[in-house]
């Protein structure tokens, strides 16, 4: 029968079938078009919108903060530093991005602005990613005040249902892996501080660049080692932490006269753990639940500083007590203070942080948030600090910087002068050893002034100032022997 004969039954027939062909032809390039928009590098939530009548999609939301808005999610960041790949991407579609300095000279690492889209594919998969941010509550959340008042940031992930099991079993581990990846290759070591209690942010940084290493830092060589095996025993020690139940972190204070190398001992420290550095200003933090915030807010892999713990405030009552005597002599002397001091005291008014706040973030509950963070305290009187601040457990290494003995003299010839050995060698190790001079003035010391200065030039003129030095000394001697007698003729 030919196609001719037909009955109007098998006509009708036909025609239908035909008819379905072509709607169902119509709707799969309705159906890719729309796709296409959706996921594609122009796609648009209008389409979206429209897509999903025919299949319906599915998103997840990244929020930067977790719940109560305590600590950025991991996520976040790592979904973020994942983006910026697929950002850069010109298949991506960003059209508008955000630059922040990279490793290296002039490199920038970019990523996606507010309310911007990227595409992306995971084995044939369509993906698309959006960022935005929204105001923060009436009431500003967990934290409230200040804190509660910056944006809240998300990114929201659109997928289609039918690629639910890829998407949730697969592409988002992915993205969290590969994003760990990035963060590793794009990440500078940075140094942060904490910002005035007024400021919205907890933190702000810049790169840490301090160019100071174990290997030119002048102390006892077994000394040193001591202290590098320690931090190599600590970094390593995440199983060990974890099997006797303890949080893994140490303090280390850090204790000598000014300019016996402290600060130098922590950027040496940072470089040698390739750690970040926050290092927090105490007068700038007003309570006891702020100093909390800017804790949880520092990352793991950290050194967190407190530098001249003695002064940053009066951490006990008893102090307080004896600086207001002082004070009240000092103002029988008319004695006045200057601009930096009233300055210095009017900070230490506005702050309310105690020493049991300050012995909180060191132990405290809160202090096991995170893990791997060394917390190191700087003072120069280590005899004024409270026994409770200082006992083992919470400042777990006691380091003693002291001045300069012929070793690390050695040390600093070698690198300051490129000298190994020297005829003035003999003079400067026995003066040293009847002389207090800091590590800070024997480099001052070694490092040439002038194009003519060189070895014996800046040797020379070390000895002099040792000897110089050592004459002082010998008449304040004197002079006190000569005191003791008087009293001695008098009683
Ligand atoms: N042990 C050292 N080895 C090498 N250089 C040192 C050493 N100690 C001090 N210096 C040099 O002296 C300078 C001052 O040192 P640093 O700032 O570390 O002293 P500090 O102990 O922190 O002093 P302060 O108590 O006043 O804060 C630095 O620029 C550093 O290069
Ligand atoms: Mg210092």
């Amino acid at each position: 029968m030919s196609a001719m004969e037909a009955s109007p039954a098998a006509w009708g027939s036909l025609n239908s079938g035909v008819v379905l062909s072509l709607i169902a032809v119509l709707c799969s390039m309705v159906w890719k078009n729309l796709e296409g928009m959706f996921f594609g590098r122009h796609f648009n939530r209008q389409a979206r919108r429209l897509a999903a009548i025919v299949d319906p999609y599915l998103s997840v939301t990244v929020a930067e903060y977790d719940g109560g808005r305590m600590k950025q999610s991991d996520a976040y960041k790592e979904v973020q530093a994942y983006l910026q790949r697929a950002s850069c991407d010109a298949g991506g579609g960003v059209r508008h991005l955000k630059a922040e300095p990279a490793k290296g000279a002039d490199a920038l690492v970019l990523s996606m602005g507010d309310n911007e889209e990227v595409a992306d594919v995971f084995r044939g998969v369509n993906i698309s990613w959006l960022a935005y941010s929204k105001p923060p509550p009436e009431n500003g959340g967990y934290w409230g005040g200040r804190h509660g008042r910056a944006n809240r940031r998300f990114y929201r992930l659109f997928f289609l249902e039918r690629d639910r099991d890829l998407v949730l079993g697969e592409y988002l581990p992915y993205v969290r892996r590969e994003g760990r990846a990035v963060m590793v290759k794009n990440r500078r070591r940075k140094l942060f501080t904490n910002l005035s209690a007024d400021d919205d942010r907890m933190w702000s940084h810049v790169a840490f660049e301090h160019p100071k290493t174990f290997e030119t830092l002048a102390m006892k060589a077994a000394k040193k080692k001591e202290i590098m095996d320690d931090l190599d025993t600590f970094r390593n020690g995440k199983e060990y932490y974890a099997r006797v139940g303890k949080p893994w972190k140490r303090g280390y204070l850090l204790y000598g006269p000014p300019g016996t190398g402290k600060s130098t001992m922590i950027a040496a420290m940072a470089n040698y753990l390739d750690y970040d550095i926050y290092d927090i200003e105490l007068t700038s933090v007003r309570t006891n639940s702020d100093l909390r915030k800017i804790f949880i807010e520092t990352t793991s892999k950290s050194i967190i500083v407190i530098e001249d713990i003695d002064c940053s405030l009066d951490l006990t009552g008893k102090r307080k007590k004896k600086k207001k005597a002082k004070d009240a002599d000092a103002a029988k002397d008319g004695d006045k203070k200057d601009g930096d001091q009233e300055e210095e005291d009017k900070k230490k008014e506005g702050s309310k942080v105690t020493l049991s706040g300050v012995l909180n973030f060191i132990d405290g509950l809160w202090s096991a948030c995170g893990g791997e963070r060394i917390i190191v305290f700087t003072t120069n009187h280590v005899d004024k600090l409270d026994p409770a601040l200082i006992r083992r457990g919470r400042m777990d290494k006691h380091i003693e910087m002291s001045y300069c003995c012929f070793e690390a003299f050695k040390f600093l010839a070698k690198i300051y002068l490129g000298v190994e050995s020297h005829h003035l060698f003999d003079d400067v190790e026995s003066l040293l050893a009847e002389v207090e001079i800091t590590p800070a003035d024997v480099s001052e010391y070694l490092t040439p002034k002038s194009d003519g200065d060189n070895a014996d030039t800046c040797l020379g003129d070390l000895v002099k100032e040792l000897k110089r030095m050592k004459a002082e000394k010998a008449q304040a001697a004197q002079l006190r022997g000569k005191e003791v007698e008087a009293d001695d003729d008098e009683e």
